[in-house]
């Protein structure tokens, strides 16, 4: 069961400065906000900072209708009807100004659909960019902080905030206007009751306080929770996908999953619950401080006007720019400390871009020799996976020499894998070096490394794209090499299960698609190993991807694999002795160890665990 995060050893609240601090993560979000679209970005600016400036107009004009009304009643003109107050003239002023207020609110409307356009287009293409760079990144990092579950929470943050930060920007830009519309109203004010602004401000402190707070709680929820978010997200996906359904129905494992759903998603859910109640009452109870405020003031109004300070229309000036300037205030308050906690969000996405992959290559890079000539030697190496206690190989002192058919055996957990990922630079050792031809492995260009090995794992990726993609995934720049993608396919004995499929090479395979045509455990392998074919790699290596072949096929596979490797480095592991004795050496692993090496005849003869277990396998088949 998961931890519970109340009791779980969590991430405290964050402290205001730390809040105050993500507010440093606002430059970096706008430049990338700016390189997604400087023109959308001007445009979305400029027409916020001419609605800013609308409703303080529009607020004035209405003060000098109403002046300019009480007027027309004070002059007790006594008109009949519409049309001789018409001619008469007396209303051409009143005309204008109720046009020009009429212009004002179209104008205003039209601009704040525009602005919504502009914002929405933004915000689609500055997620779709970060998205982008989000899997560049992920794409540099090493394969160890994939397998730590905390660069996966945060990584699973992160992507949410591509999406969720969209309506920061909206915000942010919204603040900007707000700022401006505040000065404009504030201007107008401070002609008439300059200390009335200051108490509206104090007033909406504590507001501001409380905002702040239950967002960085809010915050603070959902960092904790991520590890069962993440959970939530796979036992739904457990509970309803191709890949699972048939163990999940055979074992009727769904109960259970909805079960352990529900117990994820119920806890989160009362968690939430508690923190929005919370919010609501002291919300609630702080914003009426607020209310308070403006009413003190608006009391303040209404007796100046009565003593004759005012008049009627600087009355209604002054109510409603006390009024606006209230919500503006609040708005801005409570969106600065929701642009605050947003920015803390930001840090997940950041603190992502910032994680540095250690496995690169050196400003001085050399490129690996071709052809290598003296192979590879290991020497005293050890590795031991993050936060795991045993090393999971430890000592190794061996060659794999240029040319040559070398086979790992050992028992499960032996370490062959671990052996191969290294040799791949997938992980670089924790003691010792591995050289090729006479150099550390660290000293070669990554890519030009990688280009020159080529792996297929025991549990390689069942691609769900066509028959031809999923070998010319081999060797991308390939991909629409047919004829190499067939040789490949032939060499692999893959191309009798391709010429099988209804499309042939163009066959979607896989279930998850309409079209897709679903292959069994050993044709799938035969796909991928035809993958390894599809490398122009001076080093092949093939880590169990046999094992659902029939003893045929991979004995097949294997001789072919001895045959076509000439004058390659290759490297076999399997657990068929019949396919192991094929090659020209063969290491005998052992917990992490080297424990012998040797040909097959030599290994027979010492009579070691090999010959053992050679024996014991031999023994099943008579
Ligand atoms: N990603 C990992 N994180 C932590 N420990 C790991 C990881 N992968 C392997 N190990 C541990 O390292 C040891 C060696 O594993 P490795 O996969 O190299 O064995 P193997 O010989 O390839 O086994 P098999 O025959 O089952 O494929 C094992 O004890 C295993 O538990």
């Amino acid at each position: 069961m998961p931890a519970d995060p109340r009791t779980a050893p969590s991430r405290p609240q964050p402290t205001l400065r730390e809040r105050f601090n993500a507010m440093r993560n606002l430059p970096p979000f706008l430049r990338q906000v700016w390189a997604t679209s400087p023109t959308l970005t001007l445009t979305s600016l400029g027409i916020r900072l001419v609605r800013a400036v609308m409703p303080v107009l529009m607020l004035y004009i209405g003060k000098l209708i109403i002046d300019e009304v009480v007027r027309l009643v004070g002059l007790g003109l006594g008109f009949v009807d519409l049309g001789q107050a018409w001619d008469s003239g007396q209303l051409d002023y009143l005309l204008w100004l109720v046009l020009a207020e009429f212009g004002l609110a179209v104008l205003s409307d039209l601009l704040g659909r525009l602005v919504s356009y502009a914002e929405g287009l933004l915000s689609e293409l500055f997620t779709n960019a970060t998205s982008v760079r989000l899997m560049e990144h992920a794409a540099t990092l090493d394969l160890e902080d994939f397998e730590d579950p905390e660069l996966q929470d945060k990584l699973d943050r992160a992507r949410r905030q591509t999406m969720g930060r969209m309506s920061l920007l909206g915000q942010l830009f919204g603040q900007v206007q707000d700022i401006i519309t505040v000065a404009s109203f504030a201007a107008g004010l401070l002609i008439y009751a300059p200390w009335l602004i200051l108490l509206l401000a104090v007033a909406l402190l504590p507001a501001f306080i409380g905002e702040s707070h239950f967002n960085a709680l809010g915050y603070t929820l959902n960092f904790q929770w991520t590890p069962e978010r993440r959970q939530l997200e796979y036992v739904r996906q457990t509970g309803a996908s191709v890949e699972s359904a048939k163990e999940v129905k055979i074992f009727d494992l769904h109960r259970f999953l909805i079960d352990r759903y529900r117990t994820l998603a119920d806890g989160f859910y009362g968690a939430n619950r508690a923190l929005a109640r919370r919010r609501a009452v002291w919300g609630t109870l702080l914003s009426s401080l607020g209310t308070l405020g403006y009413y003190v003031a608006y009391a303040y109004i209404v007796w100046r006007t009565i003593r004759g300070d005012f008049s009627i229309g600087d009355l209604t000036f002054l109510a409603g720019s006390f009024r606006r300037l209230r919500q503006l205030l609040e708005g801005l308050l409570v969106g600065f400390s929701q642009v605050a906690g947003q920015a803390l969000y930001l840090d997940d996405l950041f603190s992502f871009f910032a994680i540095e992959p250690e496995i690169r290559s050196k400003p001085d890079a050399v490129p690996v020799p071709r052809p290598v000539t003296h192979g590879f030697v290991f020497e005293n190496v050890g590795f031991r996976y993050p936060d795991a206690e045993r090393w999971a190989v430890r000592h190794l002192d061996f060659e794999l020499r240029a040319g040559e058919v070398l086979a790992l055996v050992g028992e499960n957990g032996a370490g062959k894998t671990t052996l191969v990922k290294l040799l791949a630079r997938l992980y670089d050792p924790d003691e010792g070096r591995i050289l090729l031809d006479g150099r550390d492995l660290r000293d070669y260009d990554l890519d030009d490394l990688r280009a020159n090995i080529g792996v297929i794992f025991q549990d390689f990726v069942r691609y769900h794209l066509t028959a031809a993609e999923n070998i010319g995934v081999g060797q991308i720049g390939s991909m629409d090499d047919r004829e190499r993608i067939v040789d490949a396919a032939r060499r692999a004995m893959a191309d009798e299960v391709i010429d099988a499929l209804p499309g042939g090479y163009d066959q979607l395979i896989g279930r998850r698609f309409k079209t897709g045509v679903d292959l069994s455990g050993g044709q799938w392998q035969k796909i991928a190993i035809a993958r390894a074919y599809m490398r122009d790699a001076q080093v092949m290596i093939l880590d169990e991807p046999t094992a659902a072949l029939d003893a045929r096929s991979e004995y097949e596979v294997f001789r072919r694999f001895k045959e076509l490797s000439h004058q390659r480095t290759a490297v076999l592991i399997s657990h068929r002795f019949s396919s192991v004795r094929m090659a020209d050496r063969i290491l005998v692993l052992e917990q992490g160890r080297l424990e012998a090496s040797g040909t097959h005849e030599q290994l027979m003869a010492a009579g070691g665990r090999y010959a053992e277990l050679f024996e014991l396998q031999a023994a099943g088949y008579r």
